[in-house]
């Protein structure tokens, strides 16, 4: 398959940066861009706040693993996935398909400050969300790393870094460079 007709795939921790960094990546080799997030909030006509609000986390999964089946059937995109992804493991099944998978990494203690101001992540609108990150990377990192074929440290890297470290790898690994 050319590089051209796969996906790219960013996983990774709330606030590692895969809309950002997703949005750059995608101009930046000529793909589409697509939120997984933000089709799902299209479909629904409600903010991913008021699906955890009102229907819970489960019901938010199960619409999650719809969108990511709609989604990973097209080619030719970077696909910014929402953190808790990799929960479900078909949906990496269905990513890996036609997709390349890259898993932003980022500290606790980096992505709390990337969060501070932001009430739009229900699962850490808790008292004490850094602890929350850290459980949540406990139990997701081993996830991650099983999914992804390329790895990124995101923490001392501006988003316009990251992207240039990923088009290097992702070139690496397709056998293409630009001259
Ligand atoms: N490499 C980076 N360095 C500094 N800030 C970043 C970086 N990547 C993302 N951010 C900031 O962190 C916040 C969360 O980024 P976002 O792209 O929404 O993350 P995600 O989609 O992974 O949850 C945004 O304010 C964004 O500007
Ligand atoms: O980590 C998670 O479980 C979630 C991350 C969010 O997306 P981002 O990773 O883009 O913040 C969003 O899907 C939802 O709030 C749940
Ligand atoms: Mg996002």
């Amino acid at each position: 398959m050319k590089l051209e007709d796969k996906n790219i795939v960013l996983i990774g921790m709330m606030g590692s940066g895969k809309t950002t960094v997703g949005k750059m990546l995608a101009k930046e080799m000529s793909l589409n861009f697509v939120d997984t997030d933000k089709e799902l909030e299209e479909k629904i006509g409600r903010s991913i706040s008021e699906i955890f609000a009102t229907d819970g986390e489960d019901e938010f999964r199960r619409l999650e693993e719809e969108i990511v089946k709609q989604v990973a059937e097209r080619g030719g995109q970077v696909i910014a996935t929402g953190g808790g992804v990799v929960l479900k493991p078909e949906n990496i099944k269905v990513l890996r398909k036609k997709g390349i998978i890259i898993f932003l990494y980022t500290a606790p203690q980096v992505l709390i400050k990337r969060l501070k101001d932001d009430d739009s992540r229900p699962l850490i609108k808790c008292s004490d969300p850094e602890r929350r990150l850290k459980e949540l990377l406990r139990i997701r990192l081993p996830l991650y790393r099983k999914a992804a074929q390329i790895e990124v440290d995101t923490g001392r890297l501006t988003p316009d870094q990251v992207v240039r470290v990923l088009v290097e790898k992702i070139q690496e690994g397709s056998g293409c460079r630009k001259s």
